[in-house]
Protein backbone atom coordinates (compact mmCIF):
# COMPACT_ATOMS: atom_id res chain seq x y z
CA UNK A 1 0.00 0.00 0.00
CA UNK A 2 1.59 3.76 -1.14
CA UNK A 3 2.20 5.33 2.44
CA UNK A 4 -0.03 8.33 3.23
CA UNK A 5 0.95 11.45 2.30
CA UNK A 6 0.76 13.89 5.18
CA UNK A 7 1.41 17.16 6.06
CA UNK A 8 1.55 19.52 9.40
CA UNK A 9 0.35 22.65 9.60
CA UNK A 10 2.05 25.08 12.94
CA UNK A 11 4.96 22.72 11.75
CA UNK A 12 6.93 24.71 14.28
CA UNK A 13 4.74 24.76 16.87
CA UNK A 14 4.59 22.84 20.37
CA UNK A 15 2.72 19.91 18.55
CA UNK A 16 3.74 20.48 15.19
CA UNK A 17 7.70 19.46 16.08
CA UNK A 18 5.88 16.51 18.07
CA UNK A 19 3.86 15.57 14.86
CA UNK A 20 6.98 15.85 12.34
CA UNK A 21 8.79 13.30 14.77
CA UNK A 22 6.58 10.66 15.03
CA UNK A 23 5.55 10.72 11.18
CA UNK A 24 8.97 10.44 10.32
CA UNK A 25 8.94 7.71 12.80
CA UNK A 26 5.98 5.57 11.71
CA UNK A 27 7.23 3.86 8.97
CA UNK A 28 3.57 3.61 6.89
CA UNK A 29 3.07 7.56 6.39
CA UNK A 30 4.76 10.17 5.08
CA UNK A 31 5.91 13.92 5.52
CA UNK A 32 4.95 15.58 2.04
CA UNK A 33 3.93 19.04 3.61
CA UNK A 34 4.58 21.75 6.42
CA UNK A 35 2.97 25.03 7.21
CA UNK A 36 3.12 27.92 9.04
CA UNK A 37 2.06 31.66 8.89
CA UNK A 38 3.38 34.22 6.53
CA UNK A 39 6.19 35.82 8.40
CA UNK A 40 7.36 33.00 10.54
CA UNK A 41 10.95 32.88 10.92
CA UNK A 42 10.80 29.00 9.28
CA UNK A 43 9.30 29.42 6.54
CA UNK A 44 11.89 27.55 3.85
CA UNK A 45 13.51 25.39 6.32
CA UNK A 46 13.58 21.77 6.79
CA UNK A 47 10.38 21.15 9.57
CA UNK A 48 12.81 18.38 10.45
CA UNK A 49 16.03 20.23 10.97
CA UNK A 50 15.21 20.87 14.64
CA UNK A 51 16.04 17.02 14.70
CA UNK A 52 18.80 17.03 13.12
CA UNK A 53 17.34 15.11 9.85
CA UNK A 54 16.00 16.03 6.46
CA UNK A 55 12.95 15.29 5.47
CA UNK A 56 12.83 16.86 1.77
CA UNK A 57 10.44 19.39 2.02
CA UNK A 58 10.15 22.84 3.40
CA UNK A 59 8.37 24.95 5.39
CA UNK A 60 5.52 26.68 3.21
CA UNK A 61 2.87 30.05 3.93
CA UNK A 62 1.36 29.12 0.44
CA UNK A 63 -1.42 26.59 0.69
CA UNK A 64 -1.18 25.49 -2.72
CA UNK A 65 2.36 24.76 -2.42
CA UNK A 66 2.39 23.29 0.87
CA UNK A 67 -0.37 20.85 0.55
CA UNK A 68 0.58 19.69 -3.23
CA UNK A 69 0.55 16.09 -3.63
CA UNK A 70 -1.34 15.82 0.00
CA UNK A 71 -3.87 13.26 1.20
CA UNK A 72 -4.39 14.46 4.95
CA UNK A 73 -3.83 17.61 7.11
CA UNK A 74 -3.21 17.11 10.61
CA UNK A 75 -4.00 20.51 12.20
CA UNK A 76 -2.91 22.09 15.77
CA UNK A 77 -3.27 25.88 15.37
CA UNK A 78 -5.21 28.78 16.00
CA UNK A 79 -9.00 28.71 15.53
CA UNK A 80 -9.26 31.24 12.07
CA UNK A 81 -5.97 29.52 11.22
CA UNK A 82 -7.49 25.90 11.10
CA UNK A 83 -10.83 27.51 9.34
CA UNK A 84 -8.80 28.31 6.51
CA UNK A 85 -7.27 25.45 5.91
CA UNK A 86 -10.53 23.68 6.31
CA UNK A 87 -11.88 25.51 3.58
CA UNK A 88 -8.86 24.86 1.32
CA UNK A 89 -9.08 21.73 2.29
CA UNK A 90 -12.72 21.06 1.72
CA UNK A 91 -12.15 22.21 -2.14
CA UNK A 92 -9.17 20.20 -2.58
CA UNK A 93 -10.33 16.65 -1.16
CA UNK A 94 -7.51 17.20 1.54
CA UNK A 95 -8.35 15.24 4.43
CA UNK A 96 -8.29 16.59 8.14
CA UNK A 97 -7.09 15.73 11.57
CA UNK A 98 -8.28 19.20 13.75
CA UNK A 99 -6.63 19.19 16.84
CA UNK A 100 -7.15 22.47 17.72
CA UNK A 101 -9.50 24.02 20.55
CA UNK A 102 -10.72 27.30 21.00
CA UNK A 103 -13.34 27.50 18.42
CA UNK A 104 -16.64 29.25 18.77
CA UNK A 105 -19.95 28.01 16.84
CA UNK A 106 -19.77 28.95 13.56
CA UNK A 107 -16.43 28.11 13.50
CA UNK A 108 -17.59 24.32 14.62
CA UNK A 109 -20.37 24.81 11.97
CA UNK A 110 -17.78 25.62 9.40
CA UNK A 111 -15.87 22.80 10.58
CA UNK A 112 -19.33 20.99 9.73
CA UNK A 113 -19.74 21.69 6.57
CA UNK A 114 -16.61 21.30 5.79
CA UNK A 115 -16.67 17.84 6.81
CA UNK A 116 -19.39 17.33 3.97
CA UNK A 117 -16.78 17.93 0.99
CA UNK A 118 -13.88 15.93 2.69
CA UNK A 119 -13.65 13.57 5.75
CA UNK A 120 -12.62 15.13 8.90
CA UNK A 121 -11.65 13.96 12.35
CA UNK A 122 -11.98 16.59 14.73
CA UNK A 123 -11.52 16.28 18.84
CA UNK A 124 -10.38 18.53 21.51
CA UNK A 125 -7.65 15.53 23.06
CA UNK A 126 -6.37 13.01 20.97
CA UNK A 127 -5.12 10.65 23.82
CA UNK A 128 -6.51 7.53 24.48
CA UNK A 129 -6.28 8.13 28.26
CA UNK A 130 -8.41 10.96 27.81
CA UNK A 131 -10.81 9.27 25.62
CA UNK A 132 -11.25 6.07 27.66
CA UNK A 133 -11.76 8.63 30.64
CA UNK A 134 -14.65 10.35 28.73
CA UNK A 135 -16.31 7.19 28.93
CA UNK A 136 -15.65 6.73 32.72
CA UNK A 137 -17.07 10.07 33.53
CA UNK A 138 -20.05 9.12 31.51
CA UNK A 139 -20.89 6.34 33.65
CA UNK A 140 -19.75 8.04 36.58
CA UNK A 141 -21.88 11.16 36.39
CA UNK A 142 -24.92 8.71 35.68
CA UNK A 143 -24.40 7.24 39.20
CA UNK A 144 -23.64 10.68 41.05
CA UNK A 145 -26.83 12.13 39.61
CA UNK A 146 -28.37 13.34 43.13
CA UNK A 147 -26.31 14.52 45.88
CA UNK A 148 -22.48 15.20 44.44
CA UNK A 149 -21.55 18.45 43.04
CA UNK A 150 -19.88 18.16 40.02
CA UNK A 151 -16.41 20.74 39.18
CA UNK A 152 -13.87 19.79 36.59
CA UNK A 153 -10.51 21.42 37.01
CA UNK A 154 -7.48 22.02 34.57
CA UNK A 155 -4.07 22.65 34.18
CA UNK A 156 -1.95 23.83 31.72
CA UNK A 157 1.36 25.30 30.63
CA UNK A 158 1.65 29.27 30.77
CA UNK A 159 1.16 29.53 27.12
CA UNK A 160 -1.59 28.13 26.23
CA UNK A 161 -4.27 31.06 25.05
CA UNK A 162 -7.69 29.16 25.46
CA UNK A 163 -9.72 28.71 28.67
CA UNK A 164 -11.09 26.32 29.76
CA UNK A 165 -9.44 23.46 27.73
CA UNK A 166 -11.39 21.68 24.60
CA UNK A 167 -10.74 18.99 27.14
CA UNK A 168 -12.31 20.06 30.28
CA UNK A 169 -15.36 21.90 27.78
CA UNK A 170 -15.32 18.36 26.58
CA UNK A 171 -15.68 16.50 29.67
CA UNK A 172 -18.42 18.84 30.91
CA UNK A 173 -20.44 18.03 27.48
CA UNK A 174 -20.01 14.30 28.33
CA UNK A 175 -21.27 15.02 32.03
CA UNK A 176 -24.05 17.25 31.42
CA UNK A 177 -25.19 15.03 28.38
CA UNK A 178 -25.18 11.73 30.95
CA UNK A 179 -27.54 13.79 32.83
CA UNK A 180 -30.16 15.04 30.51
CA UNK A 181 -28.67 18.85 31.02
CA UNK A 182 -27.12 21.18 28.40
CA UNK A 183 -23.80 22.48 29.63
CA UNK A 184 -24.59 25.88 28.17
CA UNK A 185 -27.35 25.68 30.79
CA UNK A 186 -25.68 24.82 33.84
CA UNK A 187 -21.81 25.79 33.25
CA UNK A 188 -20.05 28.24 35.90
CA UNK A 189 -17.04 28.53 33.70
CA UNK A 190 -15.73 30.88 36.95
CA UNK A 191 -16.28 32.27 40.17
CA UNK A 192 -15.51 35.72 41.58
CA UNK A 193 -17.05 37.84 44.99
CA UNK A 194 -20.55 36.62 46.57
CA UNK A 195 -21.43 34.12 44.48
CA UNK A 196 -24.15 32.82 46.32
CA UNK A 197 -24.75 29.27 47.56
CA UNK A 198 -23.57 26.64 44.46
CA UNK A 199 -26.91 25.58 42.31
CA UNK A 200 -26.89 21.75 42.44
CA UNK A 201 -27.22 21.17 38.63
CA UNK A 202 -24.33 23.18 38.08
CA UNK A 203 -21.17 21.75 36.50
CA UNK A 204 -18.17 24.06 37.73
CA UNK A 205 -14.91 24.94 35.86
CA UNK A 206 -11.58 25.80 37.09
CA UNK A 207 -8.53 26.81 35.50
CA UNK A 208 -5.12 26.63 36.39
CA UNK A 209 -1.94 28.32 34.17
CA UNK A 210 1.30 27.90 34.93
CA UNK A 211 5.25 26.65 33.73
CA UNK A 212 5.12 23.51 31.66
CA UNK A 213 2.46 21.49 32.75
CA UNK A 214 1.45 19.84 29.64
CA UNK A 215 -2.20 18.95 30.38
CA UNK A 216 -4.00 17.70 34.03
CA UNK A 217 -7.43 17.55 33.96
CA UNK A 218 -9.57 16.38 37.33
CA UNK A 219 -13.80 15.69 37.47
CA UNK A 220 -14.85 16.11 41.23
CA UNK A 221 -17.81 14.25 42.56
CA UNK A 222 -18.21 15.77 45.85
CA UNK A 223 -21.26 14.65 48.32
CA UNK A 224 -21.61 14.54 51.95
CA UNK A 225 -19.17 12.37 53.56
CA UNK A 226 -17.09 11.53 50.68
CA UNK A 227 -15.49 12.76 47.49
CA UNK A 228 -14.43 10.92 44.06
CA UNK A 229 -11.89 12.57 41.67
CA UNK A 230 -11.30 11.25 38.16
CA UNK A 231 -7.90 12.38 37.03
CA UNK A 232 -5.78 12.48 33.95
CA UNK A 233 -2.45 13.56 33.60
CA UNK A 234 -0.43 14.15 30.35
CA UNK A 235 3.39 13.73 30.94
CA UNK A 236 4.10 14.09 27.04
CA UNK A 237 2.64 15.63 23.76
CA UNK A 238 3.50 12.11 22.13
CA UNK A 239 0.04 10.64 23.33
CA UNK A 240 -2.04 12.97 21.29
CA UNK A 241 0.58 12.98 18.13
CA UNK A 242 -0.11 9.10 18.35
CA UNK A 243 -3.86 9.83 18.91
CA UNK A 244 -3.11 12.45 15.68
CA UNK A 245 -1.42 9.50 13.14
CA UNK A 246 -3.84 7.12 14.07
CA UNK A 247 -6.63 9.50 13.53
CA UNK A 248 -5.33 9.94 10.22
CA UNK A 249 -5.17 5.80 9.17
CA UNK A 250 -8.74 6.08 10.28
CA UNK A 251 -9.71 8.49 7.56
CA UNK A 252 -7.68 6.43 5.03
CA UNK A 253 -10.58 5.14 3.27
CA UNK A 254 -13.35 7.74 4.25
CA UNK A 255 -14.25 10.15 1.70
CA UNK A 256 -16.43 12.67 3.85
CA UNK A 257 -17.46 13.21 7.48
CA UNK A 258 -17.35 14.23 10.55
CA UNK A 259 -15.63 11.83 12.93
CA UNK A 260 -14.33 12.15 16.62
CA UNK A 261 -11.45 10.18 18.53
CA UNK A 262 -14.23 7.97 19.48
CA UNK A 263 -14.36 7.19 16.05
CA UNK A 264 -11.15 6.30 16.32
CA UNK A 265 -10.78 4.12 19.13
CA UNK A 266 -13.94 2.61 18.72
CA UNK A 267 -15.35 3.63 22.11
CA UNK A 268 -18.86 4.62 20.57
N1 LIG B 1 -6.47 17.88 20.41
C1 LIG B 1 -5.37 17.64 21.15
O1 LIG B 1 -5.06 16.49 21.49
C2 LIG B 1 -4.48 18.80 21.51
C3 LIG B 1 -4.83 20.06 21.13
N2 LIG B 1 -3.96 21.10 21.30
C4 LIG B 1 -4.37 22.37 20.72
O2 LIG B 1 -3.56 22.61 19.57
C5 LIG B 1 -3.39 24.00 19.36
C6 LIG B 1 -1.91 24.32 19.21
O3 LIG B 1 -1.24 24.04 20.44
P1 LIG B 1 0.35 24.22 20.56
O4 LIG B 1 1.05 23.36 19.57
O5 LIG B 1 0.67 24.08 22.00
O6 LIG B 1 0.49 25.76 20.14
P2 LIG B 1 1.77 26.54 19.56
O7 LIG B 1 1.49 27.98 19.79
O8 LIG B 1 3.02 25.95 20.10
O9 LIG B 1 1.72 26.22 18.00
C7 LIG B 1 0.76 26.76 17.14
C8 LIG B 1 1.34 26.80 15.75
O10 LIG B 1 0.33 27.34 14.87
C9 LIG B 1 0.85 28.51 14.24
N3 LIG B 1 -0.23 29.48 14.07
C10 LIG B 1 -0.63 30.46 14.92
N4 LIG B 1 -1.65 31.15 14.40
C11 LIG B 1 -1.91 30.61 13.19
C12 LIG B 1 -2.81 30.90 12.15
N5 LIG B 1 -3.71 31.90 12.26
N6 LIG B 1 -2.78 30.15 11.03
C13 LIG B 1 -1.89 29.16 10.91
N7 LIG B 1 -0.99 28.82 11.85
C14 LIG B 1 -1.00 29.55 12.98
C15 LIG B 1 1.93 29.03 15.15
O11 LIG B 1 2.83 29.85 14.44
P3 LIG B 1 3.60 31.04 15.23
O12 LIG B 1 4.27 30.38 16.40
O13 LIG B 1 4.53 31.59 14.22
O14 LIG B 1 2.53 31.99 15.68
C16 LIG B 1 2.56 27.74 15.63
O15 LIG B 1 3.43 27.20 14.67
C17 LIG B 1 -4.09 24.69 20.54
O16 LIG B 1 -5.40 25.05 20.14
C18 LIG B 1 -4.16 23.59 21.59
O17 LIG B 1 -5.20 23.76 22.50
C19 LIG B 1 -2.75 20.95 21.88
C20 LIG B 1 -2.35 19.70 22.32
C21 LIG B 1 -3.21 18.53 22.19
O1 LIG C 1 -3.04 23.59 24.65
C1 LIG C 1 -2.68 22.46 25.06
O2 LIG C 1 -1.51 22.24 25.38
C2 LIG C 1 -3.67 21.40 25.13
N1 LIG C 1 -4.84 21.62 24.62
C3 LIG C 1 -5.92 20.71 24.51
C4 LIG C 1 -7.15 21.23 25.20
O3 LIG C 1 -7.42 22.45 25.15
O4 LIG C 1 -7.90 20.43 25.78
C5 LIG C 1 -5.55 19.30 24.86
C6 LIG C 1 -4.48 19.16 25.90
O5 LIG C 1 -5.06 19.32 27.15
C7 LIG C 1 -3.29 20.08 25.69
Amino acid sequence: MTPMKLAVAGASGRMGRMLIETILNAGDVTLAGALDVPGSPALGTDPAAFLGKSSGVAIESDLARGLAGVDLLIDFTRPEGTLRHAEYCAAHGIKMVIGTTGFDEAGKAAIADAAKRTAIMFAPNMSVGVNVTLKLLEMAAKSFSEGYDIEIIEAHHRHKVDAPSGTAIKMGEVIAGALGRKLDDVAVWAREGVTGARDPSSIGFATIRGGDIIGDHTVLFAGMGERIEISHKSSSRVSYAHGSVRAARFLADKATGLFDMQDVLGLK
